[in-house]
């Protein structure tokens, strides 16, 4: 099967001159989960503009499904999740935005009703959905904007900080709708403690915009030095037994760290 993504040479320079995204080169295969992070300002957010296909990279290549270049044609199979949930809510109510997508697709009226039902006892907007977007909480808009993405299941989520504002318990929600799907997934994010939970390979994008090193998630997160030179530090369960265990053997998770002290190792 043809990459869902594949990304050459890509660069995205914004209108003032800065470079966001260098060179990138980037294979995701169906099915692959993906986080890519970095530090505050490393152009993660635009390399995801311009992987989804919502700018026109400056230099470079993006091919969908090993098929075309016009990420429009494959539009319906793309569920981009930006940063700002105010960009996904513009309709009257929150159901109409959650709705919008299947019905774009050409979804029954029926099954996006049932699909948005669904969403919205899991990311708890049931008691919000006949309420105007603009009167929401953040952490409130953040659910409706990542359930108007997952609505329409897309084939590949480009995710871009998608707990924002939300709070644990909803943070574990998403977690979990996001990870018992099939697809592929692009979970982009400064903080490296959800890696381990959603992806088995991480892209770590260097503060000038290129690729600093893409590899399996336990090699990346155990390399103290590797994340320190690009503005990131190890997740908090690795801090904990670094020099204490071996690297190979470092938990990754708060949960298997405790797991290890349970059975006193
Ligand atoms: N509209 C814009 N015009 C000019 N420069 C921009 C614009 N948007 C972002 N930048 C710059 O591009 C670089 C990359 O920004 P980007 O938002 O992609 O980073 P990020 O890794 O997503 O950051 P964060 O973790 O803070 O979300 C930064 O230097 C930022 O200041």
């Amino acid at each position: 099967m043809a990459p869902v993504i594949e990304a050459r040479g890509l660069t995205y320079e914004y209108a003032d001159g800065t470079a966001a995204v260098r060179g990138v080169d980037l294979t995701v295969e169906p099915g692959e989960r993906v986080a890519v992070v970095g530090a505050n300002g490393s152009g993660k957010s635009t390399l995801q503009l311009a992987l989804g296909g919502l700018v026109e990279p400056t230099a470079g290549t993006v091919t969908y499904f090993g098929e075309t270049d016009d990420a429009e044609a494959v539009r319906d199979r793309l569920g981009v999740l930006l940063q700002d949930p105010d960009d996904y809510l513009f309709n009257t109510t929150v159901r109409e935005d959650v709705e919008y997508g299947p019905a774009q697709l050409g979804h029954s009226r029926e099954a996006a009703r049932r699909r948005v039902g669904e969403l919205a006892a899991e990311l708890g907007l049931e008691a919000l959905l006949d309420r105007p977007p603009f009167r929401l909480s953040g952490g409130e808009k953040q659910r409706a904007a990542v359930a108007s993405v997952l609505a329409f299941d897309p084939e590949v989520l480009l995710l871009d900080e998608p707990f924002g504002a939300v709070d644990a318990r909803y943070r574990e929600r998403i977690r979990e709708l996001v990870t018992d799907r099939e697809g592929t997934l692009l979970w982009f994010t400064p903080s490296v403690d959800v890696v381990p939970k959603v992806a088995e390979r991480v892209v770590l994008v260097s503060r000038d915009g290129s690729v600093a090193a893409d590899g399996p998630v336990r090699e990346i997160l155990t390399d103290r030095s590797l994340l320190e030179n690009h503005g990131l530090r190890p997740p908090a369960a690795v801090r904990l037994f670094e020099g204490i265990v071996e690297r190979d053997d470092l938990p990754l998770t708060v949960e298997s760290a405790r797991r290890r002290l349970r059975r006193g190792e």
